[in-house]
């Protein structure tokens, strides 16, 4: 394949026909417009979008779109979206049109990709065959330096591999990252001595693309053995950035608050299919994806595939750790293990903090939970000698 293969799903408004929308995308997307050029060079046609197959499928209608690999730029993300993922949305003679996927040829996928992936963390941590279990610090804004280094203390302490921020903590004036980090580390190696175990602790150093840098090598000036990003709304390119910085040697974890408005319309938007090749190929570690059984929305199937992107080989690229987080406890980690497998991490704030005993309590509640999925005990069986599992399903059930 040596051009770019693009996925959508449509429905085109009643007086378009489908092969005229699907013609719509191509022509928008690379050397047309809204009417016929007049003035339109003969040479310039290589660049033409070709419509590969239309197809019926529930309400609408699947397209592949060919996009010569010369109208992009090599390496340059932001504009391989304004082409894949531009204009086409607004046009009003679709009611809706969804980017369900994209392939890229090797010429435009020449980046770095992860320095770390699955392989690196676990490397980092002295893991194997087993899923990492991470929580995130709650609640997810107005805790000082001092306590949020206490929660992530306790959560050490009770068994958690990986400690993160939460998307809307930066750089706040009630928890100063600079502040944090350093409170966080020294509590995290506090635990260390008591458990033998290192743990990750991301940062979010999410900030404006003139500065992104800058936040990280100060947050790992101050001993931050993990980073994280708001890769949607900081950018594909905050995120490349960081991975392909000489100076920065730690895992990215990526965050992708905000993809609900792409993702959650299963006519319209932008699939998290897309967004996961774009972050493996950007530099990301870990990213989440969703969960089977958790808060938000969920397909089963779609988010098999989509772990599947960040897992397969690709180019060589270091697989990503998929992510399972949102709505997490002790009572789901079976269903949640039982489809995704355990390559992944799981991660539970509330189902961790919210325990009735405390965050040691609850994250032991969430290793016994996967202690008991290794094993091939249920659940609930397994509550019946840890207690902290115990006190978890007692107050949140199985499902
Ligand atoms: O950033 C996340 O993934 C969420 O904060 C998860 O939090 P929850 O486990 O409390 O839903
Ligand atoms: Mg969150």
């Amino acid at each position: 394949m040596e051009d770019v293969i693009a996925h959508y799903y449509f429905r085109p408004d009643e007086r378009t026909t489908p092969e005229e929308a699907a013609q719509a995308i191509a022509e928008e997307e690379t050397t047309g417009t809204w009417t016929a050029l007049t003035t339109r060079q003969d040479y310039v046609r290589r660049l033409d979008g070709i419509v590969e197959s239309v197809e019926k499928s529930g309400r609408g209608y699947l397209t592949l779109i060919r996009y010569p690999a010369e109208i992009f730029e090599p390496g340059n993300i932001p504009q391989y979206l304004s082409v894949v993922a531009g204009n086409l949305f607004g046009l009003g003679r679709l009611e809706a049109v969804r980017l369900t996927d994209v392939e890229f040829p090797e010429s435009l996928a020449r980046f770095n990709g992860p320095n770390f992936g699955t392989e690196g963390v676990r490397h980092l941590l002295g893991t194997r065959n087993r899923p990492h279990v991470g929580t995130i610090i709650k609640p997810k804004v107005g805790l000082t330096p001092a306590d949020t280094a206490h929660v992530a203390y306790e959560a050490a302490s009770g068994g958690v591999d990986f400690i993160k921020d939460d998307e809307t903590l930066t750089n706040q004036s009630f928890c100063p990252m600079n502040e944090r980090v350093e409170a966080v580390m020294a509590r995290l190696d506090e635990a260390k001595d008591e458990t033998g175990r290192q743990v990750l602790y991301a940062v979010n150093v999410s900030d404006r693309a003139d500065r992104i840098v800058e936040r990280a090598e100060e947050a790992l000036e101050r001993g931050a053995n993990t980073l994280m990003v708001d890769v949607l709304t900081c950018g594909y390119a905050a995120l490349q950035a960081l991975a392909e910085e000489p100076g920065i040697s730690v895992p990215i974890h990526v965050h992708r608050t905000m993809h609900a408005a792409m993702t959650r319309n299963p006519e319209h938007g932008i699939a998290m299919r897309p967004i996961a090749r774009l972050v493996r190929m950007a530099g990301g570690d870990q990213l989440h994806t969703g969960t089977v059984s958790g808060k938000m929305g969920h397909n089963a199937e779609e988010l098999l595939l989509d772990n599947r992107a960040l897992t397969d080989p690709w180019y060589g690229f270091r697989p990503v750790f998929p992510v399972a987080s949102g709505g997490l406890h002790p009572g789901k980690v079976h269903a949640e293990l039982a489809t995704l497998g355990t390559e992944i991490v799981l991660q539970a704030g509330g189902g961790i903090h919210g325990h009735p005993d405390g965050t040691a309590a609850g994250a032991r509640a969430m290793r016994q939970a996967v202690d008991a999925f290794l094993e091939g005990i249920s659940a609930s069986e397994y509550a019946k000698d840890h207690v902290e599992l115990y006190r978890a399903l007692e107050l949140w059930g199985t499902s």
